[in-house]
């Protein structure tokens, strides 16, 4: 038995921390047509010289955080490997709840308590509230444009602010019945499949399209009819390769900025992505705009929005097809992970489904499906919620933030430029926050009625529910419309259907699809219609 290097020492080379590490630098680095060797020597001096160069404390003494120290030039990368929410688990254990990790040249703060994440995010928000321009993401995929990736400044302030048009509780009352639709369209369209119970059902393209539509339709005013339409394909396409190409901690082009020069295959992706998401999105927005301009019939949409204001906010066709593509990427793979792995979990667990469905039959009985405003009077469905997204963030590492200012946290020193990662992981499997924290008990929440939005404004770190959502003014705009659309999708489940394993079909909870966005491998499961009024309430429900 071999063991990795530095910090993961103790972890056995057969673990999954420990596969495939040398074979993702190298086919992450180079072409096939390798430049010359003198070409490597000189960026390895360089990079070097960098390396050695690093601000390791302030003038006053001050520390940056203990951590794996890795080994020049990479840092710590080849420590991380296909689950980095695993090594930075690791590390939290052995080096405390901030610690600093170097992936080449760049400083990473890792946080991994809520009371830290509340003192650096959102007490000190004026500071930790950037993001840094990752190579891959923010130059390559995002050119420089749209919210997600912006650093802290008019041009993000601008483009949070007309997101927000789209996402604030009073824009998402207005189009609740979009999201009401699209949840039980994802219904009929799992009983169709399913032909009444007959037959097993893979649930994630289904889920993929529900999120897809809600997205459609608040972004671009339409929607698809069935998970043939090619944008179906094309969107879930994009956003696979978005969350393949952009893991926040990777990409080593990100972080030693000589390979960056080189023409290696992920900068080659980035750019066809980038391609893809202006031709498709920006391709929507130029039809729409053509549309508006002919005098057609245009429904109101974020679209809209953008072209009616860009004169005024000088918004040029590149932001409008960015900000569009950030909603149709941060708003279809993050919901509908959700529900896939709900559908993926719960079949593991018929008797908190039994409780889930005494709940419905008590409250909303059998003759309607549970609405929007049913969720405070089911307290059990709203649970499982949670703990769903508790166990399966699909974001272990989110989108980092960074420090736009020297700064020193309790004696300890973080420079400017630092990147900061919530360590989601390791606060979701706290135990002193959730008793036998690997266990799947939505009873932890029983007593927990607050949306993750109004959870995420507890004074007090400990009791927010989760930190799925992120923290600080960088939190994510979407989180009404995604809990609201989570909520209709999964309590009509629910109420419809008794989910079951397939005999010789085990479900893997383990192993995932995306690099940094996570969601089930393929699966099937079984649908068994609860009673008769799910087909007779069906009916007539447009697909
Ligand atoms: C389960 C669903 C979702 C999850 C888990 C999720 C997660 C996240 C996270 C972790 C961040 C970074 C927060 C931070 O920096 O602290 C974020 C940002 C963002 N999310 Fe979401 N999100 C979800 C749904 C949505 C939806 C439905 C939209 C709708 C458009 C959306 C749009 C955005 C945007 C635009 C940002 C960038 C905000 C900024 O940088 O200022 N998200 N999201």
């Amino acid at each position: 038995m071999s063991f990795l290097y530095n910090g993961t020492a103790a972890l056995p080379s057969s673990s999954p921390l420990a596969t495939g590490l040398w074979a993702v630098g190298s086919s992450a680095v180079f072409e096939s047509s390798s430049p010359s060797v003198w070409a490597i020597t000189v960026l390895a001096g360089v990079s070097l010289l960098a390396w050695l160069r690093k601000p390791w404390s302030d003038q006053e003494g001050h520390k940056i955080p203990k951590g794996p120290k890795g080994i020049p030039i990479f840092g710590s990368f080849y420590s991380l490997t296909r689950y980095p929410e695993l090594t930075l688990d690791f590390w939290a254990k052995k080096f405390g709840n901030l610690y600093s990790v170097w992936l080449g040249n760049q400083l990473f703060v890792i946080v991994s308590d809520p009371r830290i994440a509340k003192d650096l995010m959102v007490t000190n928000g004026n500071v930790f509230s950037s993001r840094k321009e990752m190579f891959i993401k923010s130059q390559t995929v995002f050119a420089g444009r749209g919210i997600t990736a912006t650093p802290y400044n008019d041009r993000w302030r601008k483009h949070r602010r007309i997101a927000t048009t789209w996402l604030s509780q009073r824009a998402v009352d207005t189009y609740s019945p979009v999201l009401d639709r699209e949840s039980l369209s994802l219904v009929k369209a799992l009983y169709d499949e399913s032909k009444g119970g007959l037959v097993p059902v893979n649930p994630q393209p289904h889920a993929g399209r529900c999120s897809l539509n809600n997205m459609t339709t608040i972004t671009f005013g339409f929607r698809t009819d069935s998970i043939k339409h090619p944008l179906v394909g094309q969107a879930l396409k994009l956003s696979r390769e978005f969350m393949n190409c952009t893991g926040p901690m990777s990409n080593l082009v990100d972080f030693v900025p000589l390979l960056q020069y080189l023409p290696t295959p992920m900068h080659r992706r980035g750019k066809k992505l980038h391609r893809g998401l202006v031709e498709t999105y920006g391709g929507i927005i130029k039809d729409t705009e053509r549309k508006m301009k002919a005098g057609e019939k245009v429904n109101d949409c974020l679209a809209k929005t953008m072209i009616e204001l860009r004169h005024k906010e000088q918004l040029d066709d590149l932001d409008m097809a960015i900000l569009a593509s950030a909603f149709m990427i941060g708003g279809v793979e993050t919901t509908a992970a959700i529900m896939q792995w709900f559908s993926a979990l719960i079949p593991a667990y018929p008797e908190i489904q039994k409780k889930a469905q005494e709940e419905l039959d008590r409250v909303v009985g059998r003759d309607r499906l549970p609405n929007i405003e049913d969720e405070k009077n089911l307290p059990y469905c709203h649970a499982i919620i949670k703990e769903v997204e508790r166990v399966h963030n699909p974001f272990w590492l989110g989108t980092p933030h960074v420090a736009s200012e020297d700064f020193v946290y309790e004696g300890q020193y973080i420079p400017k430029d630092t990147v900061v990662v919530l360590n989601t992981w390791t606060m979701h499997h706290d135990s002193h926050r959730h008793s036998n924290p690997d266990k799947f008990n939505p009873d932890r929440y029983i007593n927990d009625p607050l949306t993750s939005a109004d959870s995420a404004n507890s004074a007090d770190p400990m009791e927010r529910d989760h930190w799925m959502f992120g923290a600080g003014r960088r939190i994510c705009p979407g989180m009404i419309v995604a809990e609201r659309e989570i909520w209709l999708t999964i309590s009509r489940m629910l109420w419809a259907f008794d989910m079951y394993e397939i005999p010789g079909e085990p479900i893997d909870l383990k192993e995932y699809d995306g690099l940094s966005g996570r969601s089930p491998v393929p699966f099937r499961i079984g649908l068994k219609p609860r009673h008769e009024n799910v087909a007779k309430l069906l009916k007539g429900v447009e697909l």
